[in-house]
């Protein structure tokens, strides 16, 4: 057990899907894993852990935000020894290109400021997803069927966001998506010598202003599971 999973030590796999969302963690591994069984469930963050094609996966929430996330990102990977973590989150959309429900694999995600902000001091650090990691996400899109936008993302601190200057800005420098944990995923995963992307799927628009329910964001992103998972084992 760490302080904020309650899972014993061999009762996470070294590949780790984590969605901010601990329901859609549950029905993410209820869908996908055979054998799921709940490992944790310490603040109500729901963990699973089950097989898909014969390889173990862990499946665990990670709460909204990165100073949630880098709680349980670190927990996993120093204690309990996780090599691949893949967030499977939501997103707003920031180009028109870029449609609801179109799923959207982030390269690189940019950050006013991280968890991990104060060690860098005046350096601007770029976390980056793992390359090969990114390539397989690709290609298991691509295998589906699918066109994923690969690119830049923000993560940041406000869903709820005052500035629209600064959209503006990384809208014009190609930014394709908005959501609040990947930087520090990235950066923690690159620390701890472990591989991380995330795959996430739009639910919200920017320019359009469109929206999807609550329900479709915890049930529906199905696709960008499926490309998590295959990505993690190519
Ligand atoms: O759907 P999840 O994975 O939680 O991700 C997005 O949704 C939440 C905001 O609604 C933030 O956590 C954001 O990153
Ligand atoms: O951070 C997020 C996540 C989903 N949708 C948004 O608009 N922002």
């Amino acid at each position: 057990m760490s302080t904020h999973i309650g899972a014993a030590p061999g009762d996470i796999a070294e590949t780790v899907l984590m969605p901010g969302d601990p329901y859609r963690a549950r029905w993410a591994a209820q869908t996908f894993l055979d054998a799921p069984r709940l490992i944790n469930e310490v603040r109500g963050m729901l963990g699973y852990t089950g097989t898909w094609r014969g390889h173990p996966v862990t499946i665990q929430g990670s709460g909204m935000g990165m100073p949630s996330l880098s709680i349980y990102a670190n927990e996993l990977l120093r204690e309990y020894g996780a090599k691949t973590l893949i967030r499977i989150g939501s997103c707003g959309a920031m180009q028109e290109a870029v449609k609801l429900r179109d799923v959207v694999i982030a390269q690189t995600a940019s950050a006013a400021s991280t968890p991990s902000s104060t060690i860098f001091r005046e350096m601007g650090f770029a976390p980056s997803a793992d390359y090969r990691l990114l390539a397989a996400a690709v290609a298991a899109a691509e295998e589906k069927g699918l066109t994923p936008h690969v690119g830049g993302i923000y993560s940041s601190d406000t869903f709820y966001d005052e500035r629209a200057d600064l959209t503006e800005q990384l809208q014009r420098h190609g930014v394709l998506a908005v959501e609040m944990e990947a930087a520090e995923l990235y950066t923690l995963a690159l620390r701890h010598g472990a591989r991380a992307l995330a795959v996430l799927t739009v639910s919200d628009h920017l320019v359009t202003h469109e929206a999807l329910p609550a329900k479709d964001r915890e049930q529906s992103f199905g696709d960008m599971v499926e490309i998590a998972l295959t990505a993690a084992f190519a």
